[in-house]
């Protein structure tokens, strides 16, 4: 006889137990399908905290789980993000700087740009060619007008958010708007069937929690997944070597100081620092490995980031944070699946973590299994693909490293070790070489990172191939992307006045 699934348990109820709470009850509203979904959190486990830039796969899921973006906007401090800007990741001197951003390279896939960039040879870099968004982002204006619909871009853009404030915002919308139930109780215990599947989940004040799928958002403890199933672990600390983070957070000076439209990243000896500007405050954080610089020497470098870039402003305590990078081989076993920081991390570079959140449980809720006998149908299937969106995260994060020329420490010496390199990515490096990155290199469906990323990181930090191609019709999309670029430098508006009038105003609905 068939088991349907009619209750789901998330453990946890941080940024990543509150997406997926919200894909899945959104989708089960959508399908009319009766699945009861609980959010269960512990009032003793406080959540991380950090986690405050995102990819812009964000807006499909607040579209999804049916919030608006004006309240989002207001209610999350959020702000705009059109990309990365890196700073002093080429040299020593700390005097190179490039952006990655999310908009594609105009004629991207039609015209061999790389070459037509090298044939150029008149020093401009590779994304300002190609790209409107780092003109757009120096001139500190944002990706869209206040009369583009909410979730509508003018400009391909993500969020910069205060992290406790999405958790808060969520909750309320799911509770009241999806019908999710909230306990808020701490874990005590796991319960398991014969079969080694979870059965129930003892709380202290409501007893033994039965369900059908229990999803592990229980952070770093990873309490279901790691803890009591015990799943493997694979280590990327050999790859990536940072494992301790520090985060302030920092007042503009005047309410009118211009709002960055991109997550700043700048390199330090043993390390990098991300600087997100949300709409009410900076959120500035060094991330370091512990191995190759000591807390004191990572805080010294937050105190001159900030003293450097906001001198007098008013700063927070110091959060610190240590993890492991690496993330759990398989993160679904028997009907326990684990989503976010349970499932692994890595390090917050190019803010990976959340678009993973939203990618498994869009894929749970898209997927969602009849009857307990295609769960483990499902679980290889959903293992597979995520085994494979680690190794590409991985890959992509460690292009930064490996691309730089800094020398002056062990830190960024070590990274360029052909020993931490992983095979896949020196391959295609091999490759890249005499190919520009192409959908060949990375041919699934919804790669976190498409091959465009790698040719704004590539030609970024510097790297040169030798291409065969013509330059061919490149140099008409240059002209094509220099007349885009003016046309929008001169009808967007300032990021701040865009967010004062939203908040103001709204977005139109459709
Ligand atoms: C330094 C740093 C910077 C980051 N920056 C970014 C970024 O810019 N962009 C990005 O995408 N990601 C970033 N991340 C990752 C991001 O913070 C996480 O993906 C995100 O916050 C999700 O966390 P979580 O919900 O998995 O875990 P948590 O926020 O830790 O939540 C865990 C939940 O489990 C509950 N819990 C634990 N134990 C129990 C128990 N016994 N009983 C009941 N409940 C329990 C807790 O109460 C809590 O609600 C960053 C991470 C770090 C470390």
């Amino acid at each position: 006889m068939s088991e349907q699934l009619r209750q789901v348990l998330i453990l946890g109820g941080g940024s990543a137990g509150w997406l997926t709470a919200g894909l899945l009850a959104a989708e089960f509203k959508r399908k009319r399908v009766a699945v009861e979904v609980t959010v269960l959190e512990s009032p003793d486990v406080p959540t991380i905290g950090v986690g405050e830039g995102t990819w812009p796969t964000m807006r499909d899921t607040l579209r999804r789980i049916e919030v608006s973006e004006s309240d989002f906007i207001r209610e999350c401090d959020a702000a705009f993000k059109q990309g990365s800007k890196f700073v002093g990741w080429a040299r020593d001197d700390g005097a190179d700087a490039y952006y990655h951003p999310f908009l594609l390279p105009h004629g991207f896939g039609d015209a061999p740009l790389a070459a037509g960039w090298l044939a150029a040879a008149d020093d401009q870099p590779f994304a300002e060619l190609v790209c409107p968004q780092p003109h757009i982002c120096e001139a500190g204006l944002a990706p869209k007008q206040i009369t583009t619909p909410e979730f509508a871009a003018v400009a391909n853009y993500a969020y910069h958010l205060n992290a406790g404030k999405l958790g808060e915002f969520l909750r309320r919308h799911c509770v009241e708007r999806l019908g999710v139930r909230h306990l808020r109780d701490h874990m005590l215990e796991i319960q398991s069937k014969d079969n080694g599947d979870v059965a129930a989940l003892v709380t202290r004040e409501h007893g033994a929690l039965v369900a059908d799928l229990f999803i592990d958002c229980s952070g770093t403890r990873s309490l279901l997944l790691g803890q009591h199933l015990a799943t493997p672990w694979v280590d990327a600390s050999t790859v990536l070597f940072n494992d301790r983070a520090m985060a302030v957070q920092a007042a503009y000076p005047t309410p009118e100081a211009p709002i960055p439209c991109q997550t700043v990243s700048t390199a330090h000896d043993s390390g990098w620092i991300w600087d997100i500007a949300l709409s009410s405050r900076r959120g500035i954080g060094v991330v370091y490995s512990s191995a190759h610089c000591s807390d004191e020497q990572a805080e010294i470098e937050l105190r001159r980031y900030v003293q450097r870039q906001l001198p007098d402003a008013e700063v927070s305590t110091t959060n610190r944070i240590a993890f492991a990078p690496g993330y759990r081989q398989r993160a679904f076993v028997g009907n326990c699946v684990a989503i976010g920081l349970a499932a692994g991390f890595v390090e917050p570079l190019e803010a990976s973590s959340l678009v993973l959140v939203e990618l498994a449980a869009t894929a749970l809720a898209e997927q969602w299994p009849n009857d307990r006998s295609e769960i483990d149908m499902l679980a290889r299937r959903f293992n597979e693909m995520f085994s494979y969106r680690w190794q590409r995260v991985i890959d992509f994060l460690k292009l930064h490293y490996l691309l730089s020329s800094r020398a002056a420490s062990p830190y960024w010496r070590e990274h360029r070790e052909a020993a931490s390199v992983p095979e896949s990515l020196a391959e295609r490096m091999r490759w890249w070489h005499h190919h520009a990155p192409s959908r060949y290199d990375l041919g699934r469906v919804d790669e976190v990172f498409p091959s465009a990323s790698y040719q704004y990181v590539l030609y970024g930090m510097g790297f040169r191939p030798c291409l065969p191609d013509a330059p061919g019709g490149a140099v008409d999309y240059f002209k094509q992307n220099a007349a885009l670029t003016r046309r929008l430098l001169a009808g967007l508006p300032q990021h701040r006045s865009l967010i004062e009038q939203i908040k103001a105003r709204g977005l139109p609905t459709d």
